[in-house]
């Protein structure tokens, strides 16, 4: 293996894919470095979450290759996918953590499901990731007693619980207050740093991800309008990522999902 294909963990090669007659990727690549932050951003609906659900295997592209340690996740058995997706952590933004479960029991639940280790080191485990989030104080909680913030982190907590190599994040810091943002910033560079975890971030929020990623990937109409360190991306001239950093509604990304002219759909009055 060359040291190129050493140095990424994840290879998206020429995806192409379509909802209906909408496409939502049109013969993109890209590529996920091992050890660092990536970053996928862009606007609402551009398929960001699509694209880590390709890689979580839980759908399939139209065309192309999505390529984890080399190996390509549509191709796999099911088998192949269910030991691939243990090394696979993943944080969504909605129904992270299992309500009628403790934060003990939730953490603990991938270590049941996919190894048989003793009641005794599950439950050292348990404690030292949840030590690594800063909630072992809390560990017989349950999700409803504990804020948005600390839900969060007890389900990152439960992403690292079998020591992924990879760990998705699909809007972190979504509804989240700026301390809370913060915090969960600190906590993904530590991950990164303490673990060499590789990470990919899906998210809107332009300070923290231009903060917390190595390396970032804009999406728009249908492909990647922009790419870059967070630096390179700062100083870019194109006014797609300009757009896009700035928050402005309009340029060349339209804000409007694509519909017929509105005089057309009031029954053609002017
Ligand atoms: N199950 C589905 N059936 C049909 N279309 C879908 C389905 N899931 C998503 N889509 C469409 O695919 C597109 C990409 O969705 P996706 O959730 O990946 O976007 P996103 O960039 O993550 O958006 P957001 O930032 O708003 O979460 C959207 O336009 C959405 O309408």
């Amino acid at each position: 293996m060359s040291s190129l294909t050493d140095s990424v963990l994840v290879s998206i090669r020429n995806l192409s894919f379509s909802r209906g007659d909408r496409v939502i990727y049109d013969n993109v690549s890209l590529d996920v470095a091992r050890g660092k932050v990536t970053a996928i951003m862009g606007p609402s609906g551009c398929g960001k979450t699509t694209l880590l659900r390709f890689i979580g295997g839980q759908l399939y592209p139209d065309q192309g290759q999505v390529l984890v340690n080399g190996q390509d996740v549509p191709q796999m058995s099911r088998r192949e996918l269910f030991s691939a997706r243990a090394k696979m952590g993943m944080l969504f933004q909605s129904g992270a953590l299992f309500s009628d479960l403790s934060v003990y029991e939730n953490v603990a639940f991938p270590l049941r499901a996919h190894t048989k280790l003793p009641e005794t080191l599950i439950h050292e485990l348990v404690l030292m990731k949840l030590e690594a989030v800063g909630l072992r104080g809390a560990v017989h909680l349950m999700p409803a007693e504990l804020s948005g913030g600390m839900q969060r982190r007890a389900a990152l907590a439960r992403a690292i619980a079998l020591d992924p190599e990879l760990i998705m994040y699909d809007e972190p810091f979504a509804g989240q207050d700026p301390i809370v943002k913060g915090v969960l910033v600190t906590l993904i560079r530590t991950l990164r740093e303490a673990l060499g975890l590789t990470s990919i971030i899906v998210s809107h929020d332009v300070p923290e991800t231009l903060h917390i990623a190595d390396y970032i990937y804009i999406i728009a109409n249908k492909t990647i309008i922009g790419q870059g360190t967070p630096e390179e991306l700062r100083h870019s001239e194109s006014p797609f990522v300009q757009q896009f950093l700035t928050g402005s509604p309009d340029g060349p990304v339209r804000f409007h999902y694509p519909a017929p002219s509105f005089s057309q759909e009031l029954g053609g009055v002017q």
